[in-house]
């Protein structure tokens, strides 16, 4: 197909996303990423084109081109005009009405019935990854989804942590009751703007939190009792007391947003009709609006292959001479879960300024063990290790270590370290 690469629409860990066009007139969404970093996308390709849904942002093909001197992998979706769920969120003052709350958790429930019964789990939903469409929500970004049946295996577990099921925090499992955890934390999103844990300020807290206590997120004091009833189905911290995607669809929350969604579908009509989204490329005020230099900030997103190795960054992580220090960064975009050669598990998070910030396991003895610990902490901090260390480090633009936070935890007879709140730096 020929096609011309338009304005960019957003941009995540791993893609931009621009409008493109075809000859023949066609709109659509290009998710694309250069060559060397477009696993995540292959994948993406390879699940989307799989699946068919009124709830799910739909498929059209993929290319690769060259341009600039670069070599892009380039996914085309279905270009969904109204934006983010989350964007719908912020744009209304922070929080949507109960009656469109549950108007679009009903889209999305729908969306993981379809995905669940069809053996996929998607794994990162929360409110940036839930489109808007004319039609309502839409599930999209499957950079992180699984297999039902791979996921018991020791798969690398994604996501975003402030969405995380306990059982995904603690690194045990993630599978289709962990979607429905993330759900209840995404209704949550729409109720009070995001704050699901208002009082943790950090993700690797956030994920001790969710992971080792006996807490669940505070349920909005603004819902109904019907709402509070299909959040506390959602959010139960045993993973098999949930609901899952399909008894969730008879809740009577559901059935009541339902019989409302002929007046909703209208209203979110009118709001994309008045918004500047281009339904054809004849549509020249859009793109001449669109800001340009948009897309040259991509550029400057550190990409981990960029970056300088593990040793350079313990050096520099070593330097720090002040205790951890975090403020919560609600802008903060996703997480990915890999695997890196010698079976470290890391996970990237591009904020919003275009900073990465770096979770992962190691397994130490592959980096000199001992020796890397000693690099890494100051003396007061080395004579606590027992084992395990948990940690993020935040990278900026130029590869300097922003911030940094490194925990330990109990005995382990060894140094291995198999997945994410456990540690942080990567090779
Ligand atoms: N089909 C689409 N139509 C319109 N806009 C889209 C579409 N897909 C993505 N976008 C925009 O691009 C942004 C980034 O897309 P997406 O989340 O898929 O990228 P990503 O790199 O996988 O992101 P993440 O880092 O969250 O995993 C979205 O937040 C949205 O604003």
């Amino acid at each position: 197909m020929d096609w011309i690469r338009g304005p960019t629409l957003g941009r995540g860990s791993t893609a931009t996303v621009s409008l493109g066009n075809s000859i023949s007139g066609d709109v659509f969404a290009v998710k694309s990423a250069e060559l060397d970093q477009f696993q995540f996308l292959q994948r993406e390709q390879k699940i989307l084109s799989s699946l068919s849904s009124p709830y799910v942002v739909g498929y059209k093909g993929c290319d690769i081109t060259r341009e600039n001197n670069k070599v892009m992998y380039n996914l085309f979706l279905e270009y969904i005009p109204g934006g983010t769920l989350a964007d719908k969120v912020k744009a209304h003052g922070g929080r949507l009405e109960e009656s469109v709350i549950g108007y679009y958790t009903g889209q999305i429930v729908q969306g993981l019935d379809y995905l669940h019964s069809n053996g996929w789990v998607h794994c990162d939903i929360k409110g940036r990854n839930v489109l808007i469409g004319e039609t309502g929500a839409k599930l999209a970004d499957f950079g992180c989804a699984k297999r039902v049946d791979a996921v018991e295996a020791a798969t690398p577990i994604g996501g975003t942590p402030m969405f995380m099921a306990p059982e995904v925090a603690r690194g045990e499992e993630q599978g289709c009751s962990s979607d429905i955890w993330a759900l209840g934390c995404t209704i949550i999103e729409m109720a009070n703007g995001g704050v699901v844990w208002p009082d943790v300020n950090d993700p690797v807290s956030v994920m001790y939190r969710i992971g080792f206590s006996d807490q669940l997120p505070e349920f909005p004091c603004c819902l109904s009792e019907q709402a509070r009833d299909f959040l506390d189905k959602c959010l139960r911290r045993d993973p098999k007391q949930r609901w899952t995607a399909n008894q969730l669809l008879k809740h009577p929350f559901l059935v009541k947003s339902n019989s409302n969604s002929h007046s909703h579908a209208k209203q979110i009509q009118e709001s994309n009709s008045s918004s500047n989204s281009p339904t054809s490329i004849l549509d020249q005020g859009f793109w001449s609006s669109l800001d340009e230099s948009e897309s040259e900030n991509v550029d400057n997103l550190v990409h981990p292959s960029e970056e300088s190795s593990a040793k350079e960054r313990i050096r520099r992580l070593s330097l720090l001479s002040e205790g951890p220090s975090w403020d919560w960064d609600e802008n903060w975009i996703p997480v990915r879960g890999n695997c890196s050669e010698d079976g470290d598990t890391m996970m990237d998070s591009v904020d919003a300024a275009g900073d990465v910030i770096r979770y992962g396991s190691v397994y130490l003895e592959s980096h000199g063990g001992e020796q890397l610990l000693d690099d890494l902490l100051d003396t007061n901090i080395r004579s606590r290790i027992s084992g395990d260390f948990l940690g993020v480090c935040k990278y900026g633009k130029d590869s300097s270590l922003i911030r940094s936070n490194v925990e330990f935890n109990k005995h382990k007879d060894t140094l291995l370290i198999p997945y994410i709140p456990r540690l942080i730096l990567q090779a």
